[in-house]
């Protein structure tokens, strides 16, 4: 069934089919603040249900399918995700209220995109293998198989619902898991799309579940205490990730965390500065700067300070807000009330702290239904010293400090000058300062005259607060799946 924008309703999808029960719950459409959909929430029993379900599947058909078979399976996901674009587009963008352009590039695309580079990543995977001499004189042959962890719990944030949530499940899924998907609470369509999808195409029930609702005492937290789950691969803030991390010990799952940031970037004298005006102004404003891996500081180094302000300035002031379909919108709401005013109280604290607001600061003057919708100004401020709060703390909204420095080594002391730890780029046309400075920076991801760029073969994640383990490429087969290591005397 076409996703269609009356209101839908989002239920629970356990072993290949969509299940009644649960409380229902309001899905708000951001760009417009009115409801869109109702989601059910899975209460205990229906977590129980899907984790039960889950496991049968690894037991059973899906346990048993070969890894060929297992591999057409996923790629029949993502071209069971590309026949229905239209379908996910429109849900993605009735959740998020993000510009049309934005999720038509980047979020439904990622989608398919995960689940391919999956299939092809555990289908040219090598094994591990070591010849020994024995104490005896003899030799001996170890190798190493892998095996699934089992059923494997899935929590996926907001800001990139289908993106974050297939970032997961196809590599899960690739190693031989099933998994139970919680999505966020404001973001349900598409993953339950999704389960429409893995019915079509096919996939054996019980290896994708879906369960709605919340964190504590809700869904979210039935599944990570679940003792039927052997591990939790969650994206989300960092506190979020705590309290998971306390509800999966008694259990002692396996965790993989993506958590939050608060990222630098570094822009030297010598960049192209056209080229790093363009490329941060779109980190800072991508989709409202709710990305984990915008710049939310921005250093810059003195001889181009004002020029580069200007700079980001115009491009600021060049964004058109307004509702997903409107032609030339570039520019969408945050995703809730609750988070815009949490991003307009760290704008007016700025302002008490001392800065000088050079675009923006509250909230753009819409007409019609983007009126309702929960939109901020793109911001930026100068003035603020680098251990101002709004300098600490993670605002993910769309706005940056830019704060000046005069050598290499200030510039990369204040980047580093965090508890987190998970993104940063760095503009300098000396490439072997870009080198040095990207080696410095204490970060999962350092990119050098770009950013966003991403190889999804290559290791994702954050240091310090901002993340636990690695996904992408190897690096989720390490998490998703476990070797065992035989030793055969010869
Ligand atoms: N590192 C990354 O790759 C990355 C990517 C995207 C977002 N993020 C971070 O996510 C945050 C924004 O997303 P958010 O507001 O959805 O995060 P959040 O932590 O509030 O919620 C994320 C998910 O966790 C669930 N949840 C909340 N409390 C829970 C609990 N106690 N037990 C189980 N589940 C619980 C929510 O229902 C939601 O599905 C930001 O901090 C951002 O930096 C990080
Ligand atoms: N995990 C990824 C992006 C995360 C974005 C955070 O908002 C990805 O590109 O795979």
């Amino acid at each position: 069934m076409a996703f269609s924008s009356e209101t839908r309703h989002l239920r629970n999808y356990v072993g290949g089919r969509f299940v009644d029960g649960g409380r229902p719950f309001d899905v708000v459409d951001p760009a417009t603040g009115k409801v869109h959909a109702i989601a059910y929430e899975a209460n205990r029993p229906i977590v129980d249900a899907a984790v039960a379900a889950a496991r049968r599947a690894v037991e059973g058909e899906w346990g048993r399918m070969t890894l060929a078979r297992r591999r057409s399976m996923l790629v029949a996901v993502a071209e069971g995700i590309e026949k229905r674009f239209d379908d996910f587009l429109a849900a993605e963008i009735a959740d998020t209220g993000k510009p049309h352009g934005l999720a038509h590039h980047l979020d439904i695309p990622r989608g398919a995109a995960n689940f391919r580079v999956f299939a092809d990543v555990i289908a040219n995977l090598p094994a591990e293998s070591f010849e020994m001499d024995t104490p005896d004189g003899g030799r001996a042959l170890n190798y190493a198989v892998r095996r699934p962890l089992g059923v494997v719990g899935v929590i996926s944030p907001w800001n990139l619902p289908l993106l974050l949530m297939t970032w997961k499940v196809a590599p899960a899924l690739a190693c031989g898991n099933a998994v139970v998907v919680k999505p966020s609470e404001e973001t349900p369509s598409t993953t339950t799309l999704l389960g429409e999808v893995m019915s079509a195409v096919g996939m054996p029930d019980g290896v994708f579940n879906v369960i709605h609702g919340f964190g504590p005492d809700s869904a979210g937290e039935f599944l990570t205490s679940h003792p039927g789950v052997r591990a939790i691969t969650f994206t989300g803030e960092t506190r979020t990730g705590a309290a998971i991390m306390r509800a999966a010990a008694p259990t002692v799952k396996a965790l993989s965390f993506e958590l939050g940031g608060k990222n630098p970037a570094v822009v030297f004298a010598d960049a192209d500065l056209d080229a790093a005006v363009a490329g941060l102004s779109r980190a800072v404003f991508l989709n409202t700067g709710q990305i984990c891996l915008a710049p939310e500081r921005i250093y810059v180094e003195r001889p181009v300070f004002d020029a580069f302000v200007r700079g980001m300035k115009a491009r600021a002031e060049a964004l058109k807000p307004g509702l997903p379909e409107e032609a030339g919108v570039d520019f969408g709401p945050l995703i809730s009330d609750e988070h815009r005013q949490k991003v307009l109280g760290y704008y007016r604290m700025a302002v008490e702290d001392g800065a000088q607001v050079v675009t923006g600061g509250g909230i753009p003057a819409l007409s019609g239904e983007a009126a309702g919708g929960f939109f901020v100004e793109p911001t930026l401020w100068t003035g603020l010293a680098h251990d101002a709060r709004v300098c600490r703390e993670e605002l993910f909204g769309p706005c940056a400090a830019i704060i000046p420095f005069d050598s290499e080594e200030e510039a990369v002391r204040m980047a580093n000058d965090t508890e987190y730890g998970l993104a940063a780029s760095i503009w300098t046309t000396n490439l072997s300062r870009g080198h040095r400075v990207a080696a410095a920076m204490e970060v999962g991801i350092c990119w050098v005259n770009s950013w966003f760029l991403r190889d999804l073969r290559t290791a994702f994640g954050g240091a310090k607060l901002s993340g636990v383990g690695r996904e992408g490429g190897v690096h989720s087969v390490n998490f998703y799946s476990e070797p065992t290591n035989i030793c055969i005397r010869l």
